[in-house]
């Protein structure tokens, strides 16, 4: 049985349908996504397998317990970090940690948890003083505060510069690393990408792929592009000789060799030995984006 178990969620605020017949399991100690653009109704899968949220059909196991039923018991071993978080701006972050801390029976060690997250050097500092990266640090460091099984975590990079969203990415790996299972409701293709090792890419309310990220890209397209200039002229047979080449393309000097998941390794191998050198070789293959376009017949909304 999966630590998380979803079968056939479905939600709906009046006359809206916010999910519809979602299903999905999140194995223990995977980092699984919630992939989908704004309003695709992963917040409110997420709140209800938290038990936020009151679902009208479907049903949902988290670690084994019912969240609508078993809250109780239920909290205590799953982590929660909301979609924004805001503590009073004059708390201090070691104040917040130990306040968290007192609602559980076992909970974490806060000074462990402040150094793992990097925020020893603020522990006496106000909430307000954080930056946006600190903030949102520290928002994980309550989800965990419990010593939670499970950890579902919101959108946590929204809103972060790129430098701050990829410390926040080790962050989550390294709690991962403790065995600690994470779903990830996201809306960043790259953090999906570079996180997850299962993603359930959800549109309006359904979901329409569950795969790892290498796997949902191969459903699309396997296509590879190999781009280079010659160091001396090259005939198009050469390439289109190999069975792995689909087709040449020629802009100017330069060739673009396009084919399978091999053809990279066959040309730069054909190349070799006629003694020709690539110069400013590039390869171009199909990404998530490319995949999440296939699936669901547009772009994710990439605005924070
Ligand atoms: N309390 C509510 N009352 C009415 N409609 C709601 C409510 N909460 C969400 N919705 C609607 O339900 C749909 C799904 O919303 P949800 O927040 O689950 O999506 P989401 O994928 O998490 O998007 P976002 O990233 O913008 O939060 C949206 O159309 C949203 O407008």
């Amino acid at each position: 049985m999966g630590i998380i178990e979803v079968h056939h969620l479905s939600k709906r605020y009046g006359e809206k349908v916010a999910v519809e017949d979602v299903s999905f399991t999140v194995e223990r100690g995977e980092i699984f996504g919630i992939l989908g653009p704004n309003g695709a109704g992963k917040t409110t899968t997420a709140e209800c397998l938290e038990g936020l949220r009151r679902p009208d059909g479907g049903t949902i196991r988290v670690l084994g317990l019912d969240p609508r039923h078993e809250t109780a018991q239920l909290r205590r071993r799953l982590g929660v970090q909301l979609q924004e978080t805001q503590l009073p701006d004059r708390l201090r972050v070691g104040e917040a940690l130990d306040l968290y801390a007192s609602f559980y029976d076992d909970p974490a060690e806060p000074d462990a948890l402040l150094e793992e997250l990097g925020l020893t050097g603020v522990r006496g500092t106000q909430y307000r003083k954080l930056s946006g990266g600190q903030k949102q640090r520290v928002s994980i460091a309550l989800a965990l505060i419990g010593g939670p099984e499970v950890a579902v975590l919101d959108e946590l990079t929204t809103g972060l510069d790129p430098q701050a969203r990829r410390d926040t990415w080790e962050v989550i790996e390294g709690i991962r690393a403790r065995g600690v299972t994470i779903l990830l409701v996201t809306h960043f293709m790259e953090e999906a990408e570079r996180l997850c090792d299962r993603i359930a890419v959800i549109d309006a309310g359904r979901v329409v792929a569950t795969d790892t990220p290498a796997g949902l890209v191969a459903r699309v397209s396997d296509e590879q592009r190999v781009r280079f200039r010659p160091s001396r002229p090259v005939a198009d047979e050469v390439f289109t000789a190999l069975p792995e080449v689909r087709q040449v393309d020629r802009h100017g000097e330069r060739i673009v060799v396009t084919g399978d998941g091999g053809v990279l390794q066959a040309v730069t191998s054909v190349l070799a030995r006629n003694g020709i050198v690539a110069g400013e070789l590039r390869v171009e293959q199909a990404g998530l984006d490319d995949a999440f376009v296939a699936l669901t017949g547009r772009k994710i909304d990439q605005g924070a």
